[in-house]
């Protein structure tokens, strides 16, 4: 059986049941939700089923992706869809990246204005004349709880603005002009986001190759 007609069998697994969405970031799981909705799958979260919230052990976006999506199928017996993503800067060799959570980070929990003065201070580093540009990486894994696992990797191109604009979405959207665009994601509309971001370019792929 082909990869596809392998995905139309699993989708019709799961048309009639639920999906959990393997993510604690509230801000992701409302895009996902939103991407989701057209195709009338009930969609419960990660943080909903109490699921614990695992090590992101991986170095790559794929191996955590597939870690977080393996555990919750695992865990509640139901599919599960997890996304890893992160901001991927060219003048610092795509830092953050992998690790782009880690760096709001803080003892009382994640700081995004930290995070996003980190990415500046870095940046400002490589003085005046480095580029600004950058990307986002999302890698959405969807898992069946018998085990198997596939992915699909989406991208958004653009650069960084400072000081952050924009009081929609989450995370690093206030510093993230995508290309073609004057406003910073979190200066979109969710509907503008979604016809450009990079989660949205993963899940275009995982409804063409799934659904
Ligand atoms: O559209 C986005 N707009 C702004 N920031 C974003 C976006 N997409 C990812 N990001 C940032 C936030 C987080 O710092 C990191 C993902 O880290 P990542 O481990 O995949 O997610 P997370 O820990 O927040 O939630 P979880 O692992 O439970 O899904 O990239
Ligand atoms: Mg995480």
């Amino acid at each position: 059986m082909s990869v596809r007609d392998e995905g139309r069998q699993a989708i019709r697994k799961l048309k009639p049941g639920r999906l959990v969405i393997a993510s604690h970031n509230a801000g992701k799981v409302r895009e996902i939700r939103d991407l989701l909705a057209p195709y009338g799958i009930d969609a419960v979260s990660a943080a909903e089923l109490d699921l614990p919230e695992p090590e992101e052990t991986g170095t790559t976006f794929v191996a955590n992706a597939e870690l977080k999506a393996m555990q919750a199928a695992d865990l509640s017996g139901l599919p599960a869809l997890a996304d890893d993503s992160g901001l991927c800067v060219d003048a610092l060799n795509g830092d953050p990246g992998v690790y782009t959570a880690n760096w709001a980070e803080t003892p009382n929990g994640r700081d995004w204005n930290l995070a996003m003065q980190k990415v500046e201070d870095a940046l400002s580093t490589k003085g005046p004349d480095a580029s600004r540009d950058a990307h986002f990486v999302c890698v959405l894994a969807l898992a069946w709880p018998d085990g198997h696992v596939e992915w699909f990797e989406g991208r958004a191109e653009g650069r960084l603005t400072w000081p952050p604009r924009g009081t929609v979405g989450f995370g690093y959207d206030p510093v993230f002009v995508p290309h073609g665009h004057e406003r910073s994601y979190a200066e979109l509309d969710p509907a503008e986001k979604h016809a450009i971001s990079h989660r949205a370019d993963a899940f275009r792929q995982l409804v063409s190759a799934v659904f």
